[in-house]
């Protein structure tokens, strides 16, 4: 029932305005799967390739899609994916491009879980899976390279840690995201909106902490129940290989790789971080251990760019002790296989997953299934702004199994 039948491609809008590649998937049965490949900003060195979208979808019509077509079965999530890689030949996707992949492989899961009429968690991670959600971590005040003239840092993360429920969380993190708007206002600052939906002011660091601190104070007050937060620092596009230093500019500081690990200890230990990725940068494993050493018992040190959602890197991270926490990608890696591995791989080894959006988006809503599916403690996908919602919204439903 599962057979693929076709499997079309195209481009369409992400959310930045930019082209993405979009896959529809049907089988025989008459099931339909469509997923949109996200995009980012700040990628890792070490991640799958993204091909311009044009060519992309030209090279997966020539060397993928014959493959699957009255071939594959949609239901059998390793087949699919393992012809992807054979398809494309490369250890990155370089030939048929990641978006390309990961457009198809969850488009071919969620034609699945339509012939199944289950629900695409459920057919993702069984039946006993959709009791527990993820802590959602809404980005609130960002900069990098989602923002020009904001903070160096690229996201401050609201981790609603209490909340009863996943609306109740949800909705606290919108809070957060008003009330920050208001504490700008009280202080004439102006703001636009980063990538994410995030406040972009043009602000330091040290600003944001305060506004952040004092933002999360106020909502935690209003809802009785803990909030907390993190920081996305995305170090490795501050740091400077030259001059072996994290640049800070709006703050005009340069920290070594000791400054760097003690600035980020001291911040844990003053805000009461529940979370930090990316603290340093994506080829200094020994640096991530020793921070993780300093603070991990207090806080997940999550590696992202480190990691990039890849089970070599991780292993390599798990033996040296680097961090206590990996980001999750689907399209860093290029299929939902391979990031399900890098989750299992990381859940072995006591490493908590964060499965997560990229600042470049479309209204598709995977994630929040493959969040619930894999039982992931964390989901990072924005709190406002049209294409978080979708995944935001999409994890409400699931709790009121309206999916
Ligand atoms: O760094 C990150 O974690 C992501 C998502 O927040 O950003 P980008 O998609 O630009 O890599
Ligand atoms: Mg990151």
């Amino acid at each position: 029932m599962t057979l693929i039948t076709d499997v079309r491609l195209r481009r369409i809008l992400d959310s930045r305005g930019n082209p993405t590649v979009e896959a529809d998937v049907v089988t025989e049965s008459g099931g339909f799967g469509r997923a949109g490949a996200p995009s980012g900003a700040s990628t890792g060195e070490y991640e799958a390739v993204e091909r311009p979208p044009a060519e992309a979808i030209a090279a997966a019509r020539e060397h993928a899609v014959p493959r699957l077509v009255g071939e594959a079965y949609a239901g059998n999530q390793r087949e699919v994916d393992t012809i992807l890689h054979a398809a494309d030949g490369t250890d990155d996707f370089s030939k048929i491009g990641a978006n390309s992949a990961v457009a198809i492989s969850m488009a071919a899961a969620k034609a699945g879980a339509d012939v199944l009429g289950a629900p695409l968690f459920q057919h993702l991670g069984g039946a006993f899976r959709g009791e527990n959600f993820p802590i959602p971590l809404g980005n609130v005040v960002g900069g990098g390279e989602h923002a020009a003239d904001a903070t160096d840092i690229q996201e401050f993360l609201v981790a609603p840690v209490g909340a009863p429920s996943i609306e109740d969380a949800v909705f606290a993190n919108a809070a957060v995201h008003g009330v920050v708007a208001e504490l700008l206002e009280e202080r004439d600052v102006p703001s636009g909106k980063g990538d994410e939906g995030a406040w972009a002011p043009s602000i330091d660091d040290e600003a944001a902490f305060e506004i952040v601190d004092e933002a999360v104070s106020q909502v935690e007050d209003d809802v009785g129940f803990e909030i907390r937060f993190g920081l996305d620092v995305a170090a490795a596009e501050m740091y400077d290989a030259d001059s072996e230093t994290y640049e800070y500019e709006s703050a005009g500081i340069n920290r070594d790789t000791d400054e760097q690990i003690e600035y980020i200890a001291d911040l844990v230990r003053e805000y009461d971080l529940v979370y930090v990725e990316d603290p340093l940068d994506e080829n200094d494993y020994e640096a991530f251990a020793d921070l993780t050493d300093r603070v991990g018992d207090r806080t997940l040190i999550c590696g992202d760019d480190l990691f990039v959602t890849n089970t070599d890197r991780l292993t390599e991270g798990i033996d040296q002790g680097a961090g206590n926490s990996i980001l999750i990608k689907p399209n860093q890696i290029g299929t939902l296989s391979d990031a399900f591995d890098a989750i299992e791989l990381a859940t072995e080894h006591g490493y908590d997953s964060v499965v997560s959006h990229r600042s470049g988006e479309t209204e598709d809503a995977t994630i929040a299934h493959l969040a619930v599916a894999t039982d992931a403690p964390f989901i990072k996908t924005g709190a406002v702004g049209g294409e978080r919602t979708a995944k935001l919204n999409e994890l409400i439903r699931i709790a009121d199994d309206a999916t």
